[in-house]
């Protein structure tokens, strides 16, 4: 068997970075080297993976992907880190500026990228249903309604940015966007096409985390030994769409 792939966590103590180490911990093929998170580790080293504060990026140890389920302020640290040391990125850092998705194009004409605002298969099927929607029904009303847990800082979500886009490209205008927070919603995005008499509801319903950390440890895995350049999720990991 071949040497798992070294990956480096970034957001470790994060509803995200809690659910990768869990289920990167569970895979023979996958070993995290370092979890990064904001604040100054209480222990050094947690169920054999040792902890680091960002501040501490730079001195990171070996690894093959890192993997970025942060905030906007982290983000530009851990793309210069990769970009530095040559290693593939993982993102799903939602809420980033034009300027950090130029600098992603940037810094792909050197390492292997991958970015997209939801690593689920489900929202993957989403999109293309979403494309052909609109495609079929100009001139309708279109809204993208998402709702999540109230710890979200980012709205509309990044989903539901990806969705409206993809709405945009079918029906040529943008949609609406309205954004709920409430309670420990996972993440809900619903798409809706509405005319005089009649509306279309298109709905995906996350109800467990594991679902983009699963996708987002996948994603590792298929671009860690590719060639620079910025991969989409869909050409990636689901090329049956
Ligand atoms: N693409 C996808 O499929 C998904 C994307 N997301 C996105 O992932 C991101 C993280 O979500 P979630 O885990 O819920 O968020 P949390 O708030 O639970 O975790 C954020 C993590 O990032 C760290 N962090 C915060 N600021 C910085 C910084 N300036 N530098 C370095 N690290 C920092 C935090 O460290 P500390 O605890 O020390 O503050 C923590 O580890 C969000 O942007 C969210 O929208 C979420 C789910 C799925
Ligand atoms: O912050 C979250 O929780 C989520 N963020 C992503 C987004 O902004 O779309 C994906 C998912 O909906 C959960």
């Amino acid at each position: 068997m071949s040497a798992p792939l070294r990956l480096l966590i970034h957001g470790a103590s994060g509803r995200m970075g809690q659910a990768l180490l869990r289920l990167a911990a569970e895979r023979d093929d996958l070993q995290v080297v370092a979890a990064f998170s904001r604040s100054q580790p209480t222990q050094r080293v947690v169920d054999g993976v040792p902890q680091f504060a960002s501040a501490e990026l730079d001195g990171a140890p070996e690894f093959d992907v890192a993997i970025d389920f942060s905030l906007p302020q982290g983000f530009d640290p851990v793309l210069a880190l990769c970009a530095r040391r040559g290693k593939a990125l993982v993102s799903g850092t939602t809420g980033l500026s034009s300027a950090q998705n130029a600098a992603i194009n940037e810094a792909a004409s050197g390492i292997a990228v991958v970015w997209a605002a939801n690593y689920s298969l489900g929202v993957a099927v989403l999109t293309e249903l979403v494309r052909r929607a609109a495609a079929a029904l100009p001139g309708w009303d279109c809204d993208v309604i998402e709702a999540h847990h109230t710890r979200k800082l980012d709205a509309p979500s990044g989903t539901a940015l990806h969705l409206g886009a993809a709405a945009e490209i079918g029906r040529g205008a943008a949609p609406h966007y309205a954004s709920l927070r409430a309670g420990d919603i996972v993440g809900e995005h619903t798409v809706q096409f509405a005319a005089a008499g009649e509306r279309l509801e298109l709905i995906h319903r996350a109800t467990n985390r594991d679902i983009f950390a699963r996708g987002a440890l996948e994603a590792a895995l298929r671009v860690a030994h590719q060639a620079p350049g910025r991969y989409g999720l869909a050409e990636l990991m689901f090329p049956n769409l």
